[in-house]
């Protein structure tokens, strides 16, 4: 019973991650950096690169971090920034480290450096839109294969660098295409689960009023059954019909009536509370379901409803009227005996000269 009127959400298939999960997954980035650090100062295996690289990385990053709480406009800065940091270090490193010596630090350097290549990618597609992924990926990788290309021919030669630098680009293309794969799979799973959502929604939803149907109050039925078995919360059923209906339709046709359920529901629908349940039962009949009121207040809301319809400026129609019937759950014991008698206070209602509230704590066994 949490929802008053069904709200729609726009179909955001494309989002990124939220700031505090952006914030966090930089701390961890920093903690990476703290950590290959401080292994490699006790290896005694850092390059010159690193011992410069690492603060400046380490300080970039907690930057970032403190950016991102200055406001939420810096979210797009600060994931921009983060994969910016990750992508130039790892790019730089692996062409500063293709310039140097063969010797056993730097082939340390350049073997490590390799296997955290790949990271340009997942942080590009983690942290950024899948358009902007994209082009970030594709800078990052053809940076990295002219830079390659420029170190290794330096020390190597054509004939030995071209296999290699084809391997890194055929192995780095395959990594972009998986992940662009998988966050396109995430997408398309995420709009199908949104759709489903969404058509369930639309089921439960009167599409002359925009309240509940049926269905939907009937759904609402059923959760009110569950929760009242664990917490037995009072609540009260409301039945509001409009008098001389069929009146209207006949004088002014059937649209005009439409138009008149239209009035009559939002006018309902703005007079009750939030955790209310206002839905159409049928024809011109509506239901709410409400908790926590006891049997005079229900009475005092009900006629203030009855007074809010009267007084309904629909213009060359006049005035339409209604009736409406109450019951409270601590009259019977089961929701459809408490439904059934806030059927029969609007029945007297109407007997009794339509435009009046009844209780069915008033109706008298011969009235039944
Ligand atoms: N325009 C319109 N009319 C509807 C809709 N659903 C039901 N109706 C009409 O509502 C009218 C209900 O008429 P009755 O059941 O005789 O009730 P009434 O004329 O309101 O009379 P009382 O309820 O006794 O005051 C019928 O004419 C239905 O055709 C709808 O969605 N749109």
């Amino acid at each position: 019973m949490e929802e008053k009127t069904p709200k729609f959400s726009i179909l955001d298939l494309d989002s990124t991650l939220d700031i505090s999960i952006t914030r966090r997954i930089i701390a961890i980035g920093c903690l990476v950096f703290v950590g290959v650090w401080i292994t490699e100062i006790g290896a005694g295996l850092i390059t010159e690169f690193d011992a410069i690289g690492y603060p400046i990385c380490i300080a970039a990053l907690l930057f970032l971090i403190g950016l991102s709480y200055v406001s939420d406009r810096m979210d797009i800065v600060v994931r921009t920034g983060a994969f910016s940091v990750a992508a130039v270090y790892l790019i730089l490193l692996n062409i500063w480290g293709s310039f140097q010596d063969i010797n056993f630090e730097n082939y340390y350097s350049a073997a490590t450096a390799m296997q955290w290549l790949p990271l340009i990618y997942v942080i590009a597609f983690l942290f950024l839109r899948i358009r902007e992924a994209l082009i970030a990926s594709a800078i990052s990788y053809f940076s990295l294969l002219i830079g390659q290309y420029l170190a290794l021919s330096h020390h190597l030669g054509f004939e030995q660098t071209w296999p290699l630098v084809t391997n890194l680009a055929i192995a780095h293309f395959c990594y972009v295409v998986v992940l662009w794969s998988i966050i396109k799979l995430r997408a398309t799973t995420h709009e199908a689960q949104i759709r489903a959502k969404t058509m369930e929604k639309f089921a439960l939803v009167d599409e002359l009023t925009g309240i509940f149907n049926r269905r939907g109050l009937e759904l609402n039925l059923d959760k009110l059954r569950s929760t009242w078995r664990k917490n037995p919360l009072p609540y009260t059923i409301f039945m509001i019909d409009i008098d001389h209906f069929k009146r209207i339709n006949d004088q002014f046709g059937h649209l005009v009536g439409d138009e008149v359920l239209a009035r009559v529901s939002a006018a309902i629908n703005k007079h009750i509370r939030p955790e209310d349940v206002l839905g159409r039962w049928g024809g011109e009949e509506f239901m709410i379901i409400t908790t926590r009121l006891d049997q005079t207040s229900a009475v005092g809301f009900a006629e203030r409803l009855l007074n809010v319809i009267e007084t309904l400026d629909l213009g060359h129609i006049g005035k339409v009227t209604a009736s409406i019937g109450i019951a409270n759950s601590d009259e019977t014991e089961t929701l459809k005996g408490v439904i059934l008698k806030a059927d029969q206070s609007l029945y007297k209602a109407k007997k009794s000269g339509r435009n009046q509230v009844v209780c069915s704590s008033s109706i008298t066994p011969s009235d039944e």
